[in-house]
């Protein structure tokens, strides 16, 4: 029977996109292989990936879709957007088995690979008798987190959000408990429960695969390999085969920003875009506006709607906004010689490799974070949600190649701050010892992908694993 692997994935874009991009690298190395992505119905509308699906489907004959049905969600509120796609995943399980099955009878499946978020689909596998593996789509330091997380559930009594303290986690850098993951601050909200079933499914798997490269992230890489992050039970194996960069969109011609980048000076402009998710209100967008005006320094920056609700989090789709409205009187005249705003997504990777782009003003989103080290660009590190507080600390501390940009304790950041850090970052010392150290890292990213590289080896491991079956 010819060879199978499944990989589940959310429909979220910044997971589906490294999952696809994993796809193609086992295709890489076994082409006999067939690659079937599972993608469940979701939970919330975050922009659409029907034309990119249909894109890789036509490029890749040996990858192909199957979205799982819809389901019904039951109708109480969530407080977090994780604790939505957790539901959706619990309530797929059946369907998730039947599409096993299905592909099962004429394929031999060597594995299945999940998602982190579909932790509790691991049953599904094992009743199966399919070995089932994690997908993590963050860093191996936040691997370390959430591997220990269960061990420090034990040792706490209080939410983190109370806490006020520092946690201890074998390999990664001290983290206050108001910065860990955000589904994760309130010991009583449902959200919590489940990352704390998902931590405790972690030490089931076959194997874990990280996009991450070691090099990156050698103690956390260690710790976890060395078993400090489970100290109960044995730790899976863990591959850290990345980064898994999202390939460049060349099918919609040249965007108008990449043109306009071409008439810039080499490294002069500072990139700020905030992932699938991230949105500002109206008046911290006039603050960065005012902030970016005031550095001098010339920029392309993504603006979104402001969310109609008024939290940072917008789960609606995401329609253009009106620039003359939303920023400051005169703003798109005054620096139409030195800015471009682009309305709502811009190609971001291509935007990273443009040699005028020189900076990144990020909200520290993983797949950024490895997008920006593979194009060699520093950051500026501003998280909004889930993990990206934990990002910024261990960007800055750990790895040095980002600044911090400082928020107030509502996560209002002045126009003040945008300015001292966009100057910071382009123009001082401080921004060129980061920049060194990314283009260190740039260089270890490319080694740790290439023949004999760390990451390649890594992947090399997994497949060859399946073999001996
Ligand atoms: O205008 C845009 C905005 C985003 N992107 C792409 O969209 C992806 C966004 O991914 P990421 O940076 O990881 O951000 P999120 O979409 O916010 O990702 C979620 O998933 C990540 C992986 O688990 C976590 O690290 C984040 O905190 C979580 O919010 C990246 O590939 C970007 O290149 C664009 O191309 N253009």
């Amino acid at each position: 029977m010819d060879e199978a692997v499944v990989l589940y994935s959310t429909p979220a874009v910044g997971h589906l996109v490294s999952m696809v991009e994993l796809g193609k690298l086992i295709l890489s190395h076994r082409s006999s292989i067939s690659i079937h992505i599972f993608i469940t119905a979701a939970p919330y509308s975050a922009g659409s990936t029907a034309s990119y699906i249909a894109e890789v489907a036509a490029a890749v004959p040996s990858i192909s879709f199957h979205h799982l049905p819809t389901v019904t969600l039951p109708s109480t509120a969530a407080s977090h957007h994780e604790t939505l796609t957790f539901e959706v995943i619990r309530l797929s399980k059946p369907h998730l088995r039947q599409a096993l099955l299905s592909i099962s009878k004429s394929h031999s499946i060597n594995a299945v690979i999940m998602d982190f978020f579909c932790a509790d689909s691991l049953s599904v596998a094992s009743e199966l008798n399919i070995p089932g593996y994690f997908f993590f789509a963050s860093g191996a330091a936040c691997l370390a987190l959430l591997l220990y997380f269960p061990t420090i559930h034990e040792n706490t009594t209080k939410s983190f959000k109370d806490l006020n303290t520092f946690l201890h986690v074998p390999g990664a850098p001290p983290v206050l408990s108001s910065d860990m993951p955000s589904p994760t601050l309130d010991r009583y909200d449902k959200a919590y429960e489940y990352f704390l079933e998902l931590a405790t499914s972690f030490p089931k798997s076959a194997g874990i695969i990280a996009n991450t490269f070691e090099l990156l992230e050698a103690r956390a890489v260690k710790a976890i390999s060395d078993g400090l992050c489970v100290p109960t039970t044995n730790t899976p194996p863990l591959y850290c085969i990345g980064p898994l960069i999202a390939a460049k969109n060349e099918s919609d011609g040249v965007p108008e920003c990449l043109t306009w980048l071409d008439s810039q000076p080499s490294q002069s402009v500072v990139f700020l875009c905030f992932g699938s998710l991230g949105l500002f209100s109206k008046e911290q967008l006039t603050e960065i506006a005012i902030g970016l005006e005031r550095s001098g320094q010339r920029f392309l920056w993504v603006v979104r709607n402001p969310p109609s609700n008024n939290q940072s989090l917008a789960i609606s789709p995401l329609a253009d906004p009106d620039l003359e409205s939303l920023l400051p009187d005169g703003f798109l005249d005054r620096t139409r010689e030195k800015g471009l705003v682009v309305k709502s997504w811009a190609p971001q990777v291509a935007v990273l490799n443009h040699d005028s782009v020189g900076g990144f003003v990020t909200h520290c989103g993983w797949n950024s974070v490895l997008e920006a080290v593979y194009a060699g660009v520093p950051m500026v590190a501003w998280p909004l949600y889930a993990e990206q507080r934990f990002n910024r600390l261990l960007l800055v501390e750990e790895i040095k190649i980002a600044l911090p940009m400082k928020e107030s304790e509502d996560g209002f950041v002045t126009a003040v701050e945008v300015e001292k850090r966009v100057r910071e970052l382009m123009d001082t010392e401080a921004g060129n010892s980061i920049r060194e150290r990314t283009i260190t890292m740039k260089n270890e990213a490319k080694a740790a992908v290439s023949e004999g590289g760390s990451s390649r080896v890594a992947l090399s491991k997994l497949v060859e694993s399946w073999k001996s079956k």
